[in-house]
């Protein structure tokens, strides 16, 4: 089942209508797509898109059932004047989640993520790493069926990194689909099972690893075929 469709035949900004161009892909229901390139390819811009939130845009994108999707950004947002938990208490609200079991799953990603002593305060006082947990522990909340997740390994620390991608996977084998944009290759190549390498605002490879593989002369790691795929493409 298709969780997410994109057909973006172009996309862009005033001084640059073209940033992508001819992005058609879908993700279903368990898959977890990496969206990966080299600064300034158009990820941001084909996320922008997903999200509704270029004003440049010539094609469409539709989600699948519900259409309830979580967006974990790169860089976290959140109010000045509510706590972490007045977040957790206003996400509940917004996305209209019954019964206490969600509280339940607060407390256990608060403690997974080691921010139970903070509960009460302000994300404006917390580190970039803490305000990003916050963003992961309420798209966990939500438990929608599409993630979209910019950038998270930058800023967190090691074990919230294993733990994050922990319960990603479980998000995963219950049916969610995942759409990660990430320069971290190692771990994208063990996570993901599937890619998108855009350069130029193009998808210029695609598919499993395998199929990455045999569309580079490299037969080695993602990181080997990314810099052979786009050293040897100019645009
Ligand atoms: N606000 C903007 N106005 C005009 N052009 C922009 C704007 N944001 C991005 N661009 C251009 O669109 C193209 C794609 O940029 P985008 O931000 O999507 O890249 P990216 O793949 O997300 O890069 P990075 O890995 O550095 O985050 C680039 O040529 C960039 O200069």
């Amino acid at each position: 089942m298709e969780v997410l469709k994109v057909n973006l035949k172009n996309a862009g900004y005033y001084d640059k209508k073209d940033a992508i161009k001819d992005i058609h892909f879908s993700i279903l229901s368990g898959g977890l797509v990496g969206l990966i390139g080299p600064n300034g390819a158009g990820k941001s811009t084909i996320i922008k898109s997903i999200l509704g939130l270029m004003e440049d845009v010539d094609g469409d994108v539709t989600m699948g059932q519900g259409s309830k999707y979580a967006y974990i950004p790169e860089h976290p947002t959140y109010y000045d004047e509510l706590t972490l938990w007045e977040h957790i208490e206003l996400a509940k609200a917004v996305n209209e989640i019954e019964g206490d079991g969600y509280y339940q799953e607060a407390e256990k990603l608060l403690t997974i993520f080691r921010l139970t002593a903070e509960k009460h305060q302000y994300p404006g006082s917390f580190s970039k790493g803490m305000q990003q947990k916050l963003m992961i522990i309420i798209a966990l909340l939500i438990k929608p069926k599409l993630y979209i997740v910019d950038e998270p390994f930058i800023g967190l620390d090691p074990k919230a990194i294993k733990d994050f991608i922990n319960l990603l996977k479980e998000e995963q084998r219950s049916g969610a689909g995942i759409l990660m944009s990430t320069h971290v290759l190692d771990t994208a190549e063990k996570m993901c099972d599937r890619f998108l390498l855009i350069n130029y605002g193009n998808i210029i490879a695609r598919g499993t690893m395998e199929e990455i593989r045999g569309q580079s002369v490299s037969d080695g790691s993602l990181m080997d075929c990314f810099y052979e795929l786009t050293v040897n493409d100019h645009g």
